[in-house]
């Protein structure tokens, strides 16, 4: 409509029309409303102004015309001209003075078009009138400019009224719109002093006009702001808001800031009714979630994940499930990888997550979500428990999730379930028929054997543990993976896990803001919402969140993305902040603040006896009540599933002889886990004791240099053994300390004996660079070990 927004905005709330900004969508209803009221206006300007120009002629003949005042008053020398052409003279004329932009030519709105008799609207502080003739006369004395261009003008009027459309015509629309923003405009301070004297003078001599009083019935304010924002948001000029306050007795400036008080005290002057909509202070994610009422509950489906060691059959196993419970109408249809799928069994429906194995899970607790409500511990009838089983268990153990055995290829001739029952009962995973609580299924995956008592007994399960979720409120999920999409932008895979996410509804994954542009379930169909234990993918997100993200739906857009903003910046906070992880440093504070009953440790050793010694030993720890807990032992290096164990269930990781994988080091670090690396027993147990007594002070503390790949290993006589090494990280000093790693595992500590860069000796040798290294006292050197080095630093208390 050649307008501004904020124009079309002011008319738009004038004829009630909702609207927050100039981004609001326009139905068609509201599109049609405005249009209908222009033509009204336009239809009612056209026909005042031919009524006026008949009953004005005199007048306005002698206003257009005549520079002297009186003549003005006699319209007898231009009778025949019309009302318009004066008035277009003298807008031109406050044009040229810069007085408003607004008030050119008659406007079509009501109390304009009433007649060129009135003074056409005004700002509220009455700048610019536009009728008055000795006013008129007055400022055309002021200015010579008018001249040629009112002619244009006048034939543009002209042309108008006789309902050609021309530019001018265009232009006068924009212009009759200018009139109504003009309360905005010269509010803030367009108008210049001399328009506004001008004003002035003229109210004085005009007849009581017809105001348009914008002012809105209600504002909303978010918290303190500056005059001239509280003018815009009451349509008013700030100066009169400064002198307002002046009465008020505060002194403000255009650019200061007022507090909420005199906002309300200004606010009242005006009679217009204020909502304090304040900025949220807390967070939803962090505040602890009112509990839902008890009849607001309803059943969910369980979540259920897959664990188990390599090849066991997880993927066989999800899989079947999947398919064994397509009906028929989806069964030609796309199923959608979403990160979960869902399948009924008796009318009820089970949630399965589509990441086998334990790290996934693991990370998501890590990352404080809890998606899973049971496990499905895959084991191979024909294979045993295995060291991933064990992790499994651990994993769902610290996590107190119940476990259900699924013996796994009972259809392989040397499938011997009952083995696979007696190895777990060290578990404390005894079935039923034993006098346990476990529920044991043997099953074929791959021969979709007994695949229904499994689900059946996942019901089973469920209904004793009650899973339940309010899904009448907004919506909690968690993301289970995100990635971004190159047609659908960022898409985030969810689990929503009470309430329920709608279409449309804004909401905070992680710390990104979104609004739920589509979403699609498992079987490929489009949703318009999501109750519990719903996965589903959705679009609409502003960035790619991180599996295990919370998300959190509202009902205020503004809200979401306060708290996103909030979040990104409380994230960047906390990562500078030292972690809340448990280390044996800290841990006395600890346990003094009464924050920890129990140390929670995992052991890596190099062989099962070392591990089980000193999980015995570290066992029979009691200080003061607080004890040791081991929730987790293996053997070989510190994995990353290690360190994510322990991430998540704040425990520290002990290795005995051992060494954490590269990988596990940079996660170890990030996820700011205690690793506490020994060869002797007696240490790890003397540690753990005087750090839990306060005790601890290490004075020294291992700073590794960098590392170096044996690549050849040559045997000379007196010599002894030389490794022809490749620097791969870091540096190897000649006086440092080295340990030689093979397969993870500390195979000798010592010293370097010589260190040589082809035939010379070097004080060190860097990254990229191939040496040749001898080590004191030790020459079972092989092609593959790793020399770590490293120096003992002081630790500066
Ligand atoms: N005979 C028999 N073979 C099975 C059964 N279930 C799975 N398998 C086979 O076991 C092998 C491993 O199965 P997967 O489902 O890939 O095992 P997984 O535990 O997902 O393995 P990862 O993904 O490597 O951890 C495949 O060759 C399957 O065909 C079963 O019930 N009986």
């Amino acid at each position: 409509m050649n307008m501004s927004s904020k124009e079309i905005i002011t008319i738009m709330k004038r004829l009630e029309i909702p609207v927050n900004n100039h981004m609001s969508v326009m139905e068609t209803d509201a599109i049609n409303k405005v249009e209908q009221f222009f033509k009204k206006l336009k239809n009612n300007a056209a026909a005042k102004r031919d009524e006026q120009a008949k009953s004005n002629v005199q007048k306005s003949e002698a206003v257009a015309s005549v520079q002297n005042k009186k003549e003005t008053s006699n319209p007898s020398s231009q009778q025949a001209r019309p009302q318009r052409q004066q008035n277009a003279r003298s807008q031109d004329t406050r044009n040229q003075q810069g007085a408003s932009r607004s008030q050119q030519k008659p406007s079509p709105r009501p109390s304009a078009a009433a007649g060129a008799s009135k003074p056409a609207p005004r700002n509220q502080s009455g700048q610019g009138g536009q009728t008055n003739p000795s006013a008129a006369g007055k400022r055309n004395e002021t200015t010579n400019a008018a001249g040629s261009r009112t002619e244009h003008r006048n034939q543009a009027d002209l042309d108008a009224s006789k309902g050609k459309t021309t530019k001018k015509n265009k232009a006068n629309n924009k212009r009759f719109d200018d009139n109504k923003a003009s309360n905005f405009r010269t509010g803030g301070n367009r108008g210049g002093k001399g328009g506004k004297g001008k004003g002035r003078y003229q109210n004085r001599n005009l007849p009581p006009k017809e105001k348009i009083d914008n002012t809105p019935k209600k504002v909303i304010v978010r918290g303190e702001m500056t005059v001239g924002d509280l003018a815009k948001l009451l349509h008013k000029d700030a100066s009169e808001i400064i002198k307002k306050l002046m009465f008020l007795g505060v002194m403000a400036t255009i650019n200061q800031e007022i507090d909420l008080d005199t906002i309300q005290l200004i606010t009242q002057e005006y009679n217009i009714e204020i909502e304090l909509k304040l900025p949220v202070e807390e967070d939803p994610f962090e505040i602890v979630e009112k509990a839902d009422e008890a009849d607001k509950m309803q059943d969910r489906p369980p979540v259920v994940t897959i664990m188990g060691h390599v090849d066991h059959g997880k993927t066989t196993l999800l899989d079947a499930i999947r398919k064994s419970n397509v009906t028929e109408g989806e069964a030609g249809g796309i199923t959608q990888h979403i990160g979960a799928y869902q399948v009924e069994v008796n009318q009820k429906k089970i949630t399965f997550l589509d990441t086998p194995g334990h790290e996934a899970f693991t990370t998501m607790r890590a990352r404080g979500s809890k998606v899973t409500d049971i496990t499905i511990l895959v084991v191979a009838a024909d294979d045993g428990v295995m060291p991933q089983t064990i992790e499994a268990i651990n994993h769902a153990k610290a996590a107190n999730v119940p476990i259900i055995v699924a013996v796994n290829k009972i259809d392989k001739p040397d499938a011997n379930p009952d083995r696979i029952k007696q190895e777990l009962t060290e578990y404390e995973l005894v079935p039923e028929e034993w006098g346990g609580d476990t529920i044991f299924v043997n099953i074929s995956a791959k021969n979709r054997m007994n695949l229904e008592e499994l689900l059946e007994m996942i019901l089973l399960v469920a209904e004793v543990q009650e899973y339940k979720a309010n899904p009448d409120k907004e919506a909690r999920a968690t993301v289970l993976e995100a990635e971004l999409d190159k047609g659908k932008g960022p898409v985030a895979r969810i689990l929503v896990q009470e309430g329920t996410l709608r279409v449309g509804d804004p909401f905070v994954a992680g710390v990104c803001f979104g609004r739920v542009r589509a979403m699609v379930s498992d079987k490929g169909r489009r949703l318009k919402d999501a109750g519990p234990s719903t996965p589903v993918e959705i679009t609409g997100l502003t960035e790619v969140p991180q599996a295990g993200d919370r998300l959190i739906g509202f009902e205020d857009e503004r809200k979401a993305r306060e708290i996103s903003d909030k979040r990104a910046i409380n994230l960047r906070q906390s990562e500078l902040n030292a972690s809340s992880r448990v280390t044996l440093d800290d841990l006395y504070k600890h346990i003094k603040e009464g924050e920890m009953k129990d140390l929670y440790v995992i052991i890596k050793a190099d062989v099962q006896g070392s591990a089980e010694a000193l999980k015995g030993s570290l066992e029979k720890i009691d200080v003061e009540g607080v004890r040791v807990k081991i929730i987790h032992t293996g053997v070989g290096a510190i994995t990353e599933s290690d360190i994510i164990l322990a991430s998540a269930s704040n425990a520290i990781i002990i290795g005995f002889n051992v060494r954490p994988e590269p990988a596990a080091k940079t996660t170890a670090e990030q996820e700011k886990v205690d690793i506490r690396l020994h060869r002797i027993i007696y240490n790890v147990i003397e540690e753990i004791e005087q750090a839990m007594k306060g005790m601890l002070d290490p004075e020294f503390k291992e700073v590794v240099t960098g590392q170096a790949e044996v690549r050849n290993v040559f045997k000379i006589s007196r010599v002894g053994t030389v490794a022809g090494c490749m620097v791969t990280s870091g540096k190897i000093t000649r006086n440092g300390q080295l340990r030689v790693i093979r397969d993870g595992i500390v195979v000798y500590e010592g010293e370097i004996d010589a260190l040589k860069r082809f035939k010379d000796d070097a004080k060190e040798v860097a990254q990229g660079y191939e040496c040749g290294i001898s080590v004191k006292n030790f020459n079972d050197l092989k092609e593959g070990d790793i020399f770590e080095a490293f120096v003992m630093e002081q630790i500066e208390r």
